[in-house]
């Protein structure tokens, strides 16, 4: 069988009569909760022993493939695209069953920022996957943030050129920037205010701190001091100037954050001088979350479901505030879409 416009040809041989033979293509693996991955290597030399184990995945036959001029293989048209798309803070794997990775290649917690427009029109071109994470997830040292693949076997070498002239026209409106990159989390030294007469009298033990030296922690930053204080504005407000005058990277306050009269806190944060950005965030959990800056250093509130919840506005805002973003209204507002987590 041969492809006529592009001069590649594809060979099917059965196993049996493949001795001897070289693979054209990694050769998957799949057993349900137990393993999924390459059994065999492009460019494996098919031996006897091989012959019941390619039986077992279903492959009956082995393609023998000749190359044409102007095709790429799928291994290297995923790591032109791929190369194509390298960043800042980024690296790629080698190919694997056609596919590679674009990794973080920093050594502490980063903010990936990826622009979806730009992934949408790269998948427009059809034949490709371009699979990324969300733009502003976290990425760990080493983790994944895309992978590049065509879904044919080969394709015409344009298609891929077609992927590089996207990305060439985006670095040229961005700095020279690619569209897939991962900022680098900075180390906060963060003062924290534990707000509620119930802990402060000692009715109750204390669970804020914990979750929240848990989530910053997780990040590589860390929690520098925590002080409490019952549900009195005005000592709030103090307690708050203290922790400004420590010098710290950034004020977390917790507790008080709803409707009830002793939801003292953001009034308090307001009193203490904060330029409030938002009282409230379209987010669940995490509505209640306030965000602001208090000379030029963010200053949060954070509702008691920061303690409880997974997954909040908090976790959804910190990473971008430790990767040097300033949080604008237009941010918050755009949390809603999407932002539903349960509550
Ligand atoms: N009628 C309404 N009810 C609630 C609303 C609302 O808008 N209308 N908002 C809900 C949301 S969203 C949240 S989140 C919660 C909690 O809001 P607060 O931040 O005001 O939390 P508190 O009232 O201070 O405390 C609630 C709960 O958590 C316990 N707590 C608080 N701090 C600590 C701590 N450091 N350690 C241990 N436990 C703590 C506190 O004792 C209460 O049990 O309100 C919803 N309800
Ligand atoms: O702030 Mo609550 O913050 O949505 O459960």
């Amino acid at each position: 069988m041969s492809e006529p416009q592009s001069g590649t040809s594809l060979k099917e041989v059965p196993v049996k009569e493949a001795i001897g033979l070289r693979l054209a293509h990694d050769l998957t693996q799949i057993i349900p909760g137990q393993f999924k991955g390459r059994l065999f290597k492009k460019g494996h030399i098919v031996t006897e022993a091989d012959i019941p184990r390619l039986l077992d995945i279903g492959k009956e036959h082995i393609y023998i493939m000749q190359l044409g001029e102007g095709d790429l293989h799928e291994d290297e048209a995923a790591m032109r695209m791929a190369a194509a798309l390298q960043g800042q803070g980024t690296k790629m794997t080698d190919p694997h069953e056609g596919k590679v990775a674009i990794k973080s290649d920093l050594n502490v917690p980063g903010l990936a920022v990826i622009d979806a427009s730009l992934v949408h029109a790269i998948n427009h071109l059809g034949e490709i996957a371009l699979a990324t994470l969300r733009t502003h997830s976290v990425v760990m040292p080493g983790g994944q943030l895309a992978a590049t693949r065509v879904v044919p076997l080969f394709v015409p070498e344009e298609k891929v050129a077609a992927v590089e002239e996207l990305v060439d026209n985006y670095r040229l409106l961005h700095e020279g920037r690619s569209p897939v990159r991962v900022r680098p989390l900075r180390s906060f030294r963060i003062g924290l205010l534990t707000t509620g007469g119930e802990v402060f009298s000692g009715r109750i033990q204390d669970k804020f701190g914990p979750a929240v030296r848990r989530i910053v922690e997780a990040l590589g930053s860390e929690i520098a001091e925590q002080r409490f204080s019952p549900d009195d504005r005005q000592i709030i407000v103090k307690e708050i100037h203290y922790l400004l005058s420590q010098q710290y990277d950034m004020i977390v306050v917790t507790g008080g954050m709803s409707v009830d009269p002793d939801d003292r806190t953001p009034a308090a944060i307001k009193e203490a001088g904060a330029s409030i950005v938002s009282y409230g965030t379209p987010m669940l959990p995490g509505s209640m979350l306030l965000i602001g800056y208090l000379e030029g250093k963010p200053i949060m509130g954070l509702p008691g479901c920061v303690m409880h919840d997974p997954y909040t506005s908090f976790d959804a805002l910190l990473p971008r505030i430790l990767a040097g973003d300033v949080i604008t209204r237009e941010d918050i507002v755009q949390m809603g879409y999407g932002g539903l987590h349960g509550c």
